[in-house]
């Protein structure tokens, strides 16, 4: 079976094709600067494709260099949001494509662009059979204590406010490559996932499944991200609304304007962290907050699952950047975990372990691949009618 997967992202489209049976990647690509324009000057020029489908015409025309008489059999996608009615990949018709809009407002970076995605392969193939793969499945097993928010019932009755958390199809799938790294069944697996990309989010793992997460209603609750703030007083937008800010003001700037771009004026961990070393004090302070914040969070996700018996750090920053791996390590003393130094920066793309042998738990780096796990939950799903 050959499925193309489709992970969309606000401004960007990554996409892959494989080939279930064989386990191989026939192609794969990324798009960026969708509907970006080149920073204002002219008149807004356009420099990547102007919107998610025309990125879908691009994606179209490169496999089928690839492809040649080959077919796909189905589309899987990424989508980012599915509330409390998706549990599990879901084969796709118009209601569910009309379902998963509904809550385009709870993930604001995210949904609008995953259905764009679904519509425009509804256009393109009208017959493909499309599976939607939900970042929130993952959670549906948090205890009710985890995911309540202490406000009024009828927020939760009557809007669906509570903590739903993300980047699910990749803690779920570190969390088996944790525990086979570790010879353990899964299902004896108690520890803390750092998913820590653009997004970034901690997973409390017991038994192999999700008990807590640092995301909640929407993918903004949590550690410092690229340009989201993670946790902060609300009554800083109280008094802010106060001042005049309006609903769209507030979104930008705790979404786009904020975290490592609001600390340190980038987004992107390599620059921050070049900047840190070259003496840049907002760099420094950006690490250093972003850092301290994980640190807490692993501690309390300690308690929530009765003693981890692992860390793990994934995704473009935990996976690469044994800097920031550095820093929060050095925090977790009181855990007794401590970082090798060589291991922690030793290059390398396979699950390993970069604590000491006296360090209290292991420390391990395992990458995730959330296109791989999309592509095999759509082939199930498929064959699952
Ligand atoms: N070699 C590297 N060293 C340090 N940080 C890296 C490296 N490669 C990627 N990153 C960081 O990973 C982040 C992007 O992670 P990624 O998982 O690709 O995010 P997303 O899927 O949300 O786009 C960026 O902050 C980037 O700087
Ligand atoms: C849910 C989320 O934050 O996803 P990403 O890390 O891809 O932005
Ligand atoms: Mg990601």
């Amino acid at each position: 079976m050959l499925v193309l997967v489709i992970n969309s992202g606000s401004s960007s489209l990554k996409y892959q094709v494989r080939d279930i049976a064989e386990g191989s990647v026939l192609t794969e690509g990324l798009i960026e600067r969708i509907g970006v324009s080149n920073g204002g000057q002219g008149d807004g020029e356009v420099v990547g494709p102007a919107d998610h489908a025309e990125a879908l015409e691009q994606v179209g025309a490169a496999i089928h260099e690839v492809l040649g008489d080959r077919q796909l059999d189905a589309v899987g996608h990424r989508v980012v949001h599915g509330g409390e009615r998706f549990g599990e990949p879901v084969l796709i018709d118009n209601e569910i494509t009309r379902a998963i809009e509904r809550l385009n407002p709870l993930a604001p970076l995210h949904n609008p662009a995953n259905v764009l995605g679904i519509r425009a392969i509804t256009k393109k193939w009208p017959d493909m059979p499309q599976v939607a793969v939900f970042d929130t499945a993952f959670h549906r097993s948090l205890p009710e204590h985890a995911w309540r928010y202490a406000v009024p019932d009828e927020l939760y009755t009557n809007h669906g406010i509570r903590r739903y958390g993300f980047h699910g199809t990749s803690h779920e799938y570190v969390t088996n490559r944790a525990a086979a790294l570790l010879d353990i069944p899964v299902e004896e697996f108690d520890g803390v996932i750092a998913h820590l990309g653009n997004g970034a989010s901690v997973t409390a793992i017991r038994g192999g499944k999700s008990v807590d997460t640092s995301m909640g209603f929407t993918p903004l609750e949590g550690l410092v991200m690229g340009t989201r703030s993670g946790d902060l007083d609300p009554s800083i937008l109280v008094f802010l609304a106060r001042t005049g800010w309006n609903a769209e003001d507030l979104d930008s700037m705790l979404n786009r304007e904020s975290g490592l771009k609001g600390l340190a004026g980038n987004n992107d961990m390599r620059s921050v962290v070049e900047a840190a070393e070259s003496g840049d004090s907002r760099a420094a302070t950006a690490l250093a907050v972003t850092s301290y914040r994980l640190a807490k969070y692993i501690g309390g996700y300690h308690v929530a699952v009765g003693g981890a018996k692992a860390l793990v750090f994934t995704a473009g920053i935990g996976e690469n950047s044994h800097q920031f791996r550095a820093l929060v390590g050095e925090k977790l003393g009181a855990l007794g975990i401590e970082l090798d130094a060589g291991l922690n920066s030793e290059r390398s793309k396979e699950p390993r372990v970069i604590s000491t042998n006296a360090s209290a738990i292991p420390v391990l780096v395992v990458p995730t691949d959330e296109e791989r796990a999309i592509a095999e939950a759509t082939a199930a799903a498929v064959a699952a009618g």
